[in-house]
Order: C-alpha cells, then sequence, then structure tokens
C-alpha cells in the first residue's frame, strides 16, 4: 500500500483489505482448525476469536469489502482457486483481476514489482525506490535488517524458548541501535533519498511501540524512546499519501485478536497513541 501510495499507483491498482481478526477457514470441519484471513460480510454476524472468546466483534468495517473477484470468503479460498491445497495462506497478494489468479504472495517483490512495472501508468514514475547507486547498500541493509528487526521481533514473540527469546532480543536490541546510528548521518537507511529498504523498516517500526513492545516482548527499546527513528518514522508518515494506508485500529485488532495462544480472550491495550506522535 505504501510503495502504491508514493509511486501514485492509486488510480491504476485497486484493492481489498481482509477484515483484521483471524478466523477458522473451515470451521465445519472439526479437524481443521486453521485460522486466517476473512474476508468482511456486510451481512453477517459478529464474531469472536478462533476459539470463540474475546469480542464480539463486527463481521465488517468501513473499508473491509468482500472479495469483488471470487467471491471468496476467505484467503484460503483464493489459494486454493490458485491451485494451493497446503501450506500458508499469506497476505498482501497481487492478483490480477484478468486472470483471476494469485501473481505473487511475497511482499519484497511486490514492492520490487510497483516501483518498476507499472511506470508507464504511475502518477509518479519519475520516483524510483530501488536505484542502480543505491543497490548494493540496500542488499548490505536488507541482508541485517530482515531477520533480526522484521523478523526479528516475531522471533521474539513467537519464541517457544528462554534461549530462543534471548538470541532474538539480543539481535534485535543491537539492530535497532545500529539502525540509530545509520539513521543519525543519513536521512534514509540506504542514503539520501527513500528506497524499498525504508518502506520495509518504516512498516515494522510503525508496529513497534504498538504492538511488538508490549506484545511480542521487544521492550527493550522503543521508537517514541529514540529522538532519531521517532524523526525517521515521522518524515516517511508525512510524506503525501502514506498516512491514508495506516490503520493504526485495525493493525492492533488484528494482532491482539489473531493469536488466543498469546491473548486468550483478546483484550487489545489502549495506548500509547503512537500516530498522536507522529503527527505532533
Ligand atoms: N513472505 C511473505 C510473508 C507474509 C506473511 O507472513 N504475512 C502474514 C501477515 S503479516 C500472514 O499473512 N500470515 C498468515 C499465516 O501465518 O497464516 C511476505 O513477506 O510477503
Amino acid at each position: 500500500m505504501l510503495t502504491r501510495a508514493i509511486k501514485g499507483l492509486e488510480d491504476v491498482i485497486s484493492y481489498t483489505v481482509v477484515m483484521p481478526i483471524w478466523q477458522r477457514t473451515r470451521p465445519d470441519d472439526p479437524n481443521d482448525e486453521h485460522a486466517g484471513w476473512y474476508f468482511a460480510d456486510p451481512h453477517g454476524s459478529p464474531v469472536r476469536n478462533a476459539i470463540g472468546l474475546g469480542g464480539p466483534f463486527p463481521s465488517s468495517y468501513p473499508g473491509n469489502d468482500p472479495d469483488p473477484h471470487l467471491g471468496a470468503r476467505n484467503v484460503r479460498e483464493l489459494y486454493e482457486h490458485a491451485g494451493q491445497i497446503g501450506g500458508k495462506f499469506t497476505v498482501p497478494i497481487l492478483f490480477d483481476k484478468e486472470s483471476r489468479t494469485i501473481v505473487s504472495n511475497e511482499s519484497s517483490e511486490i514492492i520490487q514489482m510497483l516501483n518498476s512495472e507499472f511506470n508507464d501508468f504511475a502518477g509518479c514514475p519519475e520516483i524510483d525506490l530501488q536505484p542502480e547507486d543505491l543497490k548494493s547498500t540496500m542488499d548490505e541493509v536488507d541482508k541485517w535488517i530482515y531477520p533480526t528487526v522484521n523478523n526479528g521481533v516475531y522471533r521474539c514473540g513467537f519464541a517457544k524458548s528462554q534461549e530462543a527469546y534471548d538470541v532474538a532480543i539480543r539481535e534485535l536490541t543491537a539492530s535497532f541501535d545500529r539502525l540509530e546510528e545509520i539513521l543519525s548521518s543519513r536521512p534514509y537507511i540506504a542514503g539520501d533519498r527513500l528506497t524499498l529498504s525504508d518502506i520495509r523498516l518504516f512498516v515494522t517500526l510503525l508496529r513497534f511501540d504498538e504492538v511488538y513492545v508490549v506484545y511480542f516482548k521487544c521492550n527493550t527499546r522503543s521508537v517514541s524512546n529514540s529522538p532519531t527513528l521517532l524523526n525517521y518514522c515521522r518524515n516517511i508518515y508525512r510524506m503525501k499519501g502514506v498516512a491514508e494506508t495506516v490503520n493504526m485500529d485495525q493493525i492492533k485488532l488484528h494482532y491482539y485478536c489473531s493469536h488466543p495462544d498469546l491473548n486468550k480472550w483478546s483484550i487489545v491495550p489502549r495506548g500509547p497513541d503512537f500516530i498522536r506522535l507522529l503527527t505532533l
């Protein structure tokens, strides 16, 4: 969504936002406990979390729509329509309306396509988010930011042993400090211009204080306590079209209500209003 906004592709690529709270995708099959992404059902009954607790939550919110292409009830059905029966049923998905199938489900690949493959139709084709002269620095930073930060927060949150958590939080903390050091000497993570590496980093930092610090026990650092990282997030958040892509209420509803293992009753913490900090 962020890359789409920055490239000015709003009129070219439509989107459907799935509902924030994972539901059982085969509720009638007691042997199939998979829970995942659902499309909105404006005429449906209120729902609870995947183990039937918490809520009740509405079956649609303003901005969440039914699947306009295949009429699927959930994302699993889209994958099954594309021939993928097992595995994970993840978002984001780039969907080709003509062939009515999934083109890619890998975000790092999708943002590269949005950057370079739609320039004939883009409002801002001159913005290159993967410029030749910054490519090697982008690769270099992506290489440690992905495992220790983007995926690092998940490694902390879903650790199944103290040892696994200890390793993940140590690496995350060290990378957080490294980010601060780099961003105190240049405005963007790979140099003087915004790149896809910033987009990948920003979406994790945006969720950091509201979700990861509390829910995933990433509490050794916070963005709001780092003037450098807070300014970095502010700068990106204030770019044209970016704020419209962020719905912090749904981000929080998703995390806090989709993993009953971590939060059986789906209670959503009130604070800390990170978006307000970005707009001050
Ligand atoms: N490789 C994928 C991973 C995407 C991914 O893990 N998405 C999560 C949501 S942020 C998801 O849809 N998870 C569904 C599941 O784990 O069942 C990407 O980065 O695009």
